[in-house]
């Protein structure tokens, strides 16, 4: 007898998940392939999911059990330390196997490593595999051996590689009841969604999220689908445009792991637009890219990754907490900006464009700290992403991989002129925009700006 217990992580995906695949290879009856995943809040240094990840999580979750059981394999849910429940998993079902997806933030490795250690002192293996990037962080390396640290070269390296073609889902396996069966007579829960309190109670802000996603794996293939033929071929032209519907919104569903990248790839290849098909593969390229430093620069989700700005003088929101406040609630008065961050409460999004703007403005104009940005974006965002997310922030603040020589400060209201010209994106989300409920300016444009120069050059001692 065989027994595969596959860990679901960050891949909660049927088709194209090599590690479900090879567990399906070696199976031969129902209750072979047992699929688990474990909700982990306090394993030390693994950032517990914010608010609307955690309502993606729920729905895909149940998304995931489905297309597992027409498969007949059952999805076990837990909640709680892995390095404990993971062993006792495999002792209670008598699986001889454990296979899961890599994963490449530190304190994840280090569980992982740890957990393969122990599993392999009590007599069973664990197999890891790749399914989450396009190319796996230590691949990729500089002609002198080192990590990269500036997108193009990455790019160029990374993008000239063959991109595997994705795979199929697996084979069913018999019917979801007979390897039920086999866990009640094991006297094996299986756990159920519900219990592990994903969703928001107190408020329920995401009340309306159905009308606007659809979390499930066959919304996101309907959604790259869509995208390629009827949308993409105007990305090069608007997915600047915040109003414009021309980009992918598939970032969540590659948080969560229900695309793969390599899916992503493989559908943009039917992308006619020759422009618009580089620039979006580009734009996957950073998602790639962020995990390359995450991977390399554990610590970038709260450490400078330039250490000169160690001594910029930032606020904490905590010195400032009521500018803080009307930042977060798109109250700063400056439109662009307030639109963005009204978007990202109602929606669980923001478009990339007003996200440059929305935390340039925080950084740059207003004085705070990116970290409490970062954290912001991090519990509200349904794509929160332990590495675009710092890095982006970072990228913005001006501490993080940008090859720009200069101090980037965008300017919200020429961002607005430029990207919403009619407004139309504006008015979708401040409603009371042109009257006098609408706030004025926090700040002074120009003279936060010189505040911002002065601070970038006592640290650094240059001026732009
Ligand atoms: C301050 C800030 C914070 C961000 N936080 C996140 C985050 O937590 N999670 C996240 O996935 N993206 C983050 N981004 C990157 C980007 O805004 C989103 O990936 C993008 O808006 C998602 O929309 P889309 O799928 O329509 O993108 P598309 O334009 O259709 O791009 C396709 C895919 O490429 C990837 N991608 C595009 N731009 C970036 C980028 N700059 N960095 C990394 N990957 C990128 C995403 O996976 C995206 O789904 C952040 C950007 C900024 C400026």
């Amino acid at each position: 007898m065989s027994r595969t217990i596959h860990w679901f992580r960050d891949d909660l995906r049927v088709w194209d998940n090599p590690s479900l695949r090879a567990a399906r290879d070696r199976a031969k009856d129902p209750g072979d392939v047992l699929g688990v995943y474990i909700l982990d809040e306090h394993s030390t240094g693994i950032r517990p999911l914010g608010g609307a990840a955690k309502w993606w999580l729920h729905e895909a979750l149940n998304s995931l059990r489905e297309e597992l059981g027409d498969r007949g394999i059952p999805l076990l849910i837990r909640s709680g330390d892995p390095q404990t429940l993971l062993p006792a998993l495999v002792a209670d079902t008598k699986a001889d196997r454990v296979h899961w997806s890599r994963r490449y933030g530190g304190p994840e490795r280090e569980l992982d490593a740890g957990l393969k250690q122990r599993l392999a002192d009590q007599g069973t293996a664990a197999h890891s595999f790749a399914a989450t990037l396009l190319g796996e962080p230590w691949t990729i390396q500089t002609t002198t051996g080192g990590p990269y640290k500036v997108f193009t070269p990455f790019w160029r390296a990374l993008s000239a590689r063959d991109i595997a073609e994705p795979q199929d889902a697996p084979a069913a396996l018999g019917d979801l009841s007979s390897a039920s069966a086999r866990l009640t007579e094991l006297g094996v829960p299986i756990g159920d969604v519900e219990s592990l309190a994903l969703r928001p109670t107190a408020p329920n802000w995401a009340r309306d999220w159905h009308e606007i996603w659809d979390p499930t794996e066959t919304g996101a293939h309907r959604r790259l689908k869509t995208f390629v033929e009827e949308e993409a071929d105007s990305y090069h032209e608007h997915g600047q445009y915040p109003d414009a519907t021309a980009t992918s919104r598939v970032s969540p569903y590659l948080r969560f792991g229900q695309l793969s990248p390599q899916q992503v790839w493989d559908a943009a290849g039917g992308i006619t637009h020759a422009e618009s098909k580089t620039r979006f593969r580009t734009q996957l390229g950073w998602r790639d890219f962020s995990w390359h430093l995450l991977y390399h620069f554990p610590e970038l989700p709260t450490v400078n990754m330039r250490a000169e700005f160690d001594s910029y003088p930032w606020k904490g929101q905590q010195d400032d907490p009521e500018t803080f406040r009307a930042w977060t609630a798109g109250r700063t008065g400056f439109p662009l900006a307030d639109a963005g961050l009204r978007e990202l409460w109602a929606t669980g999004n923001m478009h990339n464009r007003v996200r440059m703007v929305t935390a340039s403005l925080l950084v740059k104009n207003l004085g705070i700290d990116w970290r409490a940005g970062e954290a912001w974006f991090w519990d509200t965002l349904v794509d929160a992403d332990a590495a675009s997310n710092p890095v982006n922030w970072q990228w913005v603040a001006g501490c993080g991989a940008d090859a720009a020589p200069y101090f980037r400060i965008f300017n919200p209201e020429r961002q607005q002129k430029r990207f919403d010209p009619d407004f139309r994106y504006v008015r979708t989300w401040i409603p009371e925009y042109g009257t006098e409920d609408y706030p004025e300016p926090l700040v002074d444009l120009q003279e936060s700006r010189q505040n911002a120069l002065a601070d970038y050059a006592t640290i650094t001692g240059k001026n732009t």
